[in-house]
Formats: structure tokens, C-alpha cells, sequence
């Protein structure tokens, strides 16, 4: 005679919540990063979702997608959609199509190239021309990157500020490489668009410790060349 089956083990669902808690689904964001090329949309995006940088260019064509679920206080939890534009696309027949229904808008430049900076006059006319009829206006998000090259800065945080001012743009400095303040761009935009407010603990909790290389210099002592007197006159005795 066979052993009676031991009971189904419980859900770990109806283990860990009753359904008062149930959680309710996702929201969903979309997200479109803009930029010239080379000023750091993908590694901002992968800095963001994968927490991971590559130093090696590698142009994107087209468009690339990201997905990261993050959660909001009030324990809501939403999916960011992350569009990461290739440089090359504007004045292209596709970017309308990409930019279309996004509720937030990056508009990434670098630090150290004031062009980037002067060249988001167009992709902001892009975004005005796609929205030119719809009610709800997308959150726009003007994003410094590369802030780990603060030395070779040629933008003023004077001018970004008053970009943002005369558009009523959120105002970002990041750096994709070292992560510094990129979670907490991408989380300040979307509490925005949701309407939730960020505590000073939250804001501070999400601004990730910067990693820094540490550089191995060499232990050997320097060995210092003295030139040898021309005349001798010159001669020190
Ligand atoms: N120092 C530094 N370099 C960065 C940073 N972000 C990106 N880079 C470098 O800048 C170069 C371009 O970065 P990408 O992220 O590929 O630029 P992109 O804007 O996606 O370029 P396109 O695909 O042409 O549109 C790469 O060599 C990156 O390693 C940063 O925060 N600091």
C-alpha cells in the first residue's frame, strides 16, 4: 500500500501577503533619452538599468530599449521604459515615431562639448513638434552628463540653468561613468510624472557612493637625471 501524498506546500504568494496586500500591477513609464552622439545616452542608460559602464564608443543605430523596475515611496512599483536614441537620428523620418507618448524626456548633453549642449535647441524642437497637439505635455529632463570630467567643463552650469529656466526643464548633473547621481535622475522624473514627492532621506539614499579608480602608481623610487654642466665654467663647487 502506497504512502497517502504529503499536502501541497502553501503559495509563497498567500504566504507572504493577504489580499488586502496584494500588490497592484506596475505602472509603466516611457522614457526617451536624446542627445548628439557620443554624449552619453547609452552609457547612461546601462549605467542605469545594469549599473555598468563601457569605455569603448560604440554608436547606436537607431534605437536601443532598456527596461529597469524601480519603486516609488507608497511602495509602488513602476517599469521604466528606457528609448535610447542613436545620435544620428535626428532630422530622420523616424524620430517622431520614437519620441511619440513618452512622459519623460532626456535631453543628455556633455559636460565638455558645448555643442552637444547648443545642439539640444533642435532635439527639443523635435519633442515640441511631436506633442504640438496632445494635452499632456511630457516631462522634460535636462540632463549634464559626463560631471566625473568637471575639469574640463566648457558649459556653464550658468547656461544649463537658465535653459532650464526658460523651458521649465528639471535640472540634472550626472556622471554615466562613475553612477554618480544617475538613479536619482531617473527617479526623480518618474515621481514627477506621478505626482509623488521624494523626502530628503529618499533623495539621499539614492545618490550612490562614487567609485573612483584607484590609481596604482609605481612604487619605484624616481630616479632623478641631472644634466651634466655644459661649461665648466658653470660649475657649481
Ligand atoms: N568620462 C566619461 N565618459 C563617458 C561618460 N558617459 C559616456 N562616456 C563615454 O563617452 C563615449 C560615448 O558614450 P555613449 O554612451 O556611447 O554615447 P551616445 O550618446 O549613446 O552616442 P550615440 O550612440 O552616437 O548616440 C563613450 O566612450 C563612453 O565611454 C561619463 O559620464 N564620463
Amino acid at each position: 500500500m502506497s504512502a497517502a501524498p504529503p499536502p501541497p506546500p502553501p503559495s509563497p504568494r498567500s504566504e507572504a501577503m493577504s489580499d488586502s496586500e496584494e500588490e497592484s500591477p506596475d505602472r509603466q513609464l516611457k522614457f526617451v533619452v536624446l542627445g548628439d552622439g557620443t554624449s552619453g545616452k547609452t552609457s547612461l542608460a546601462t549605467s542605469f538599468t545594469q549599473e555598468a559602464f563601457g569605455k569603448q564608443y560604440k554608436q547606436t543605430v537607431g534605437l536601443d530599449f532598456f527596461l529597469k523596475r524601480i519603486t516609488l515611496p507608497g511602495n509602488l512599483n513602476v517599469t521604466l521604459q528606457v528609448w535610447d536614441i542613436g545620435g544620428q537620428t535626428i532630422g530622420g523620418k523616424m524620430l517622431d515615431k520614437y519620441i511619440y507618448g513618452a512622459q519623460g524626456v532626456l535631453l543628455v548633453y556633455d559636460i565638455t562639448n558645448y555643442q552637444s549642449f547648443e545642439n539640444l535647441e533642435d532635439w527639443y524642437n523635435a519633442v515640441k513638434k511631436v506633442n504640438e497637439e496632445s494635452e499632456a505635455q511630457p516631462h522634460v529632463a535636462l540632463v549634464g552628463n559626463k560631471i566625473d570630467l568637471e575639469h574640463m567643463r566648457t558649459v556653464k552650469a550658468d547656461r544649463h540653468h537658465r535653459f532650464c529656466q526658460e523651458n521649465r526643464f528639471s535640472s540634472h548633473f550626472v556622471s554615466a561613468k562613475t553612477g554618480d547621481s544617475v538613479f536619482l535622475c531617473f527617479q526623480r522624473i518618474a515621481a514627477d510624472i506621478l505626482d509623488i514627492k521624494l523626502n530628503r532621506a529618499e533623495i539621499e539614499q539614492s545618490q550612490r557612493v562614487v567609485k573612483a579608480d584607484i590609481v596604482n602608481y609605481s612604487q619605484e623610487p624616481v630616479t632623478r637625471t641631472v644634466n651634466s654642466p655644459r661649461s665648466s665654467m658653470c660649475a657649481i663647487q
